[in-house]
């Protein structure tokens, strides 16, 4: 039975490579970032309030002037068509479908525009990798002309983390197959055969989110995540230059770093760690959270990512004053056991268990939320 986001994950497990599933769950180093993201949420205590009428809850929030259903989204990742071919107009159909936004990665494996086209009307956001810059320049002309509504560059990336079990996998660049792999994609035939339609062709192409921009060279810096580490503060201003819709930031930890996004005209903040992926000694994203909650005094949303594996975990985010959540494995976990329907599927299961944490805490609304947390938190001494 697949009663939770773990559920998903052991079925996911099962059903994948073993190099495409050590790929999702790759953490740098010893992975002590990786699992602080959940031990730390874990810790948070949310007090419930009672004798409150919660015959109907509302989870719907605002952003950016664009009504999402639920307080969270989808958080981009890459090679997600690793997973299943198609995989990101499949995660952008499931988010329609469940009123959340969807964030397409520049590491994606379609065609910007086509990931677009699978879900018209909803709330899609482009992420931004700058391996260089005419590069990036180009994607943002061309997420702007698809109408994504928000870009969103992810500044924690200046190198790859240290992802041992990619290397030991031989997941890596330069790729060579090796037997190890074959043996890998051979013993998981159901993943392989849907693969051969087309699925292998579009991983050959992984063109920096669409073809035509994208050379020979460029598909090697993304996949091996060789940034361009010139980029500095000054250099947002050629960025607010290219795109006119809201900006954010993804990677912030440090409550200076807010302040100096705000300074330099950011729209949003994604408070994150890279799922534990980048720099193993990162504070977790939710004990990150509350200070640069009071950095930026509410002068733009701040959102977060990292260890959301509850209904619950995106209430304590909410307590902690996040805007929204954006969940990453859960999502691929989803569509490796079902396709767009799986990853719609644990969309529904974490909007059940927050409606349920928000009606024991006798918060109606996501604006409520704050209120449970109780000054004297242990959790957050
Ligand atoms: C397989 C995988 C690929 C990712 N690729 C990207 C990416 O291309 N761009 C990016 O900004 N973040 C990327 N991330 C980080 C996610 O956006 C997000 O910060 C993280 O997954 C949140 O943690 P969670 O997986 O515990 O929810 C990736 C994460 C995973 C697991
Ligand atoms: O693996 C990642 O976390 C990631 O951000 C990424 C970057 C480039 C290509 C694929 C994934």
């Amino acid at each position: 039975m697949l009663l939770n986001t773990e559920d998903f994950r052991g079925r996911a497990r099962r059903n994948l490579p073993r190099f495409v599933f050590d790929y999702i769950e790759g953490a740098a180093d010893d992975g002590h970032c990786l699992r602080r993201n959940q031990s730390d949420l874990a810790a948070v205590e949310l007090t419930p309030r009672v004798l409150r009428d919660t015959t109907t809850v509302d989870t719907s929030i605002e952003v950016f002037g664009r009504k999402w259903a639920l307080p969270f989204g989808i958080a981009p990742t890459g090679l997600n068509g690793l997973v299943r071919p198609r995989g990101d107009s499949l995660l952008a159909t499931a988010a329609s479908r469940g009123g959340i936004p969807f964030a397409l990665s520049t590491a994606s494996n379609m065609r910007l525009e086509d990931v677009r086209a699978a879900a018209p009307e909803s709330v899609q956001w482009m992420q931004l990798y700058v391996m260089h810059r005419d590069m990036a320049g180009q994607i943002v002309e061309r997420a702007a002309r698809a109408k994504y509504e928000a870009l969103v560059l992810t500044v924690d990336v200046p190198v790859s983390g240290n992802r041992e079990a990619d290397l030991r996998n031989g997941f890596r660049i330069p790729f060579k197959p090796t037997a190890k792999l074959a043996w890998d994609v051979i013993t998981h035939p159901r993943w392989s055969m849907r693969m051969v339609p087309g699925g292998a062709t579009d991983f050959a192409n992984l063109t920096a989110t669409g073809g035509s921009g994208g050379s020979a060279n460029m598909q090697a810096a993304l996949l091996a995540r060789a940034m361009d580490r010139s980029l500095v503060w000054e250099t947002l201003a050629w960025l607010r230059g290219l795109w006119k819709g809201p900006l954010l930031l993804k990677g912030i930890l440090h409550p200076d770093d807010a302040r100096l996004a705000v300074d330099h005209g950011v729209d949003g903040l994604i408070v994150s760690n890279h799922g534990g992926r980048q720099n193993d000694s990162s504070p977790s994203a939710i004990s990150a959270l509350p200070r640069i909650v009071a950095a930026i005094n509410g002068r733009i949303p701040v959102f977060m990512d990292g260890g959301i594996r509850r209904g619950g975990d995106i209430a304590k985010a909410l307590a902690l004053g996040a805007k929204a959540a954006f969940v990453g494995r859960p999502a691929l976990y989803g569509l490796a056991v079902g396709g767009a329907e799986g990853a719609e599927a644990v969309i529904r299961l974490l909007a059940a268990e927050l409606v349920r944490s928000m009606t024991l805490l006798g918060a109606t609304s996501a604006s409520a939320l704050p209120g449970t947390l109780e000054r004297a938190n242990r959790s957050l001494a």
